[in-house]
C-alpha cells in the first residue's frame, strides 16, 4: 500500500512545506495540493514544496481543465518536473460547479473536457507540437519549450460519477477518489476496471487512491471529534446515491446544509453522526486505523491518502502515521 498525503494550502507556504517534508521524512511517497481559486495558488505551493523536499512526488490533487488553458497545465507540470528532479505527479478533475458558478466559467461537457485535455497535455509533456480540434478543446501548433524529466509523467483523474470513473479508467495512470469507506470502493472499481477493459488496460496499470478524511490520534474520541467538521462538509455535498448507500439519514443531511449555508457551525457539526463518521472519514488510533487501511486494500484500493484534518495535532498524526501505519 503507498501513502499519500493531501494538503489544502489554507495556511501560509512555509508552514505546508513543513508539513510535507515531515511527511516525507515518515514514508509518505505522494504530496497532494489542492486547487481552489480562493487558497494560495497550488503551482506556487509545489514549488515551494518541490524546493524543500527531495524524495516524495508531488502534484496538483486535483486541479481542472477550466481555469487554466490545458497547455498552461502542461507548461506547470513540465516546470514543476525539472524543478524537482523527475518527481512531478499531475492529478485532474473535472472541477466543481460551485467554483465555476462563482467565477463566470461554463461547465461544458465535463468528461468530454477532460479526456480532450489529457489528451494534449500528454503531447505537449511528449514535446510534441499539438493541433487539435476537440469538440470542446482547440490548439492549433501549441508546443512547450521546457521539457519534463520523467519520459511520462503520471496523470491521475479525480472521479466520482460513473462516466468519470470509467473514462479514468480508460486514460489515466491513477484515480484520486474522494472517499474513504470500503462500500464506495466497492461500487467504484467496477466502474473503473470497466473502462480499463474497454481500452484494452489492466487495473496493474492504475493507482486506484482512496483520497480519504483521515484523523489519527493515540486518543480515538480525539481522533473522532477532530473529523467532526470535515465529515458535515463531505456529508453536505454527498448526493443521494452516496447517502443511501451508507443508509445516512438524508433529513439530518439537509439540516447540516441549511445549518452550513448560514454559518451555524455549531448544530452543522452537532448533527454530524456515528453512521457519517464511519461512511466518510478515517478515524482512531493507530491500531484501529490500520485495520480501516486493511479493509481498503482488500477492495483494490492501493494508495491511502490522508486528508484533512489528519489529525487533531497535524504534525503528531504524521508521526504516528509514518511509525505505526505505514510499517504495518
Ligand atoms: C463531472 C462530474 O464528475 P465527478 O467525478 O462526479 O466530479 C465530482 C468531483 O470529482 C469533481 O468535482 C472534482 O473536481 C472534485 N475534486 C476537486 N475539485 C476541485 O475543484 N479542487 C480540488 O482540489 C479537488 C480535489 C479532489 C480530489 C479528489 C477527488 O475525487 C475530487 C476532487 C459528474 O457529474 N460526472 C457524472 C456525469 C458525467 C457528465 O457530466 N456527462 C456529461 C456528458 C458527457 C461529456 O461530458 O461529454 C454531461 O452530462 O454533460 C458521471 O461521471 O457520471
Amino acid at each position: 500500500m503507498k501513502f499519500g498525503i493531501e494538503f489544502v494550502p489554507n495556511e501560509p507556504i512555509q508552514k505546508l512545506c513543513y508539513y510535507v517534508k515531515l511527511a516525507e521524512d515518515n514514508g509518505f511517497e505522494y504530496c497532494w495540493i489542492t486547487d481552489h481559486y480562493n487558497n494560495r495558488n497550488v503551482y506556487m505551493a509545489l514549488t515551494a514544496i518541490a524546493m524543500n523536499t527531495n524524495k516524495i512526488k508531488l502534484g496538483p490533487g486535483v486541479t481542472n481543465p477550466y481555469v487554466r488553458n490545458p497547455a498552461i497545465t502542461a507548461s506547470a507540470i513540465a516546470t514543476l518536473d525539472e524543478l524537482s528532479g523527475g518527481r512531478a505527479v499531475l492529478g485532474i478533475g473535472p472541477g466543481d460547479k460551485a467554483t465555476f458558478d462563482t467565477l463566470g466559467i461554463e461547465w461544458v461537457k465535463p468528461v468530454t473536457t477532460l479526456k480532450e485535455s489529457i489528451e494534449v497535455i500528454r503531447k505537449l509533456l511528449a514535446g510534441e507540437r499539438v493541433s487539435f480540434e476537440g469538440k470542446v478543446v482547440k490548439l492549433a501548433g501549441a508546443a512547450l519549450a521546457v521539457k519534463p524529466i520523467q519520459k511520462k509523467v503520471p496523470v491521475y483523474v479525480g472521479a466520482q460519477g460513473p462516466k468519470m470513473l470509467e473514462t479514468a479508467g480508460m486514460i489515466a495512470d491513477g484515480v484520486l477518489i474522494n472517499a474513504s469507506n470500503p462500500k464506495d470502493f466497492e461500487a467504484a472499481i467496477p466502474l473503473i476496471k470497466k473502462g480499463a477493459e474497454a481500452a484494452g488496460r489492466s487495473m496493474d496499470e492504475i493507482d486506484v487512491a482512496a483520497y480519504a478524511c483521515m484523523s489519527v490520534d493515540k486518543n480515538s474520541e480525539k481522533a473522532k471529534q477532530a473529523a467532526v467538521p470535515v465529515v458535515a462538509f463531505i456529508a453536505a455535498g454527498s448526493p443521494p446515491v452516496v447517502l443511501e448507500r451508507h443508509g445516512i439519514d438524508e433529513e439530518k443531511v439537509n439540516k447540516i446544509r441549511e445549518a452550513l449555508k448560514k454559518g451555524d457551525f455549531g448544530t452543522a457539526f452537532g448533527t454530524v453522526d456515528d453512521t457519517m463518521l464511519e461512511a466518510f472519514s478515517i478515524y482512531g488510533t493507530p491500531e484501529e486505523v490500520i485495520e480501516k487501511c486493511k479493509k481498503l486494500a482488500e477492495m483494490g484500493v492501493t494508495q491511502i491518502v490522508a486528508g484533512s484534518p489528519i489529525g487533531p495535532n497535524k504534525e503528531t498524526a504524521i508521526k504516528l502515521i509514518g511509525k505505526k501505519i505505514i510499517p504495518a
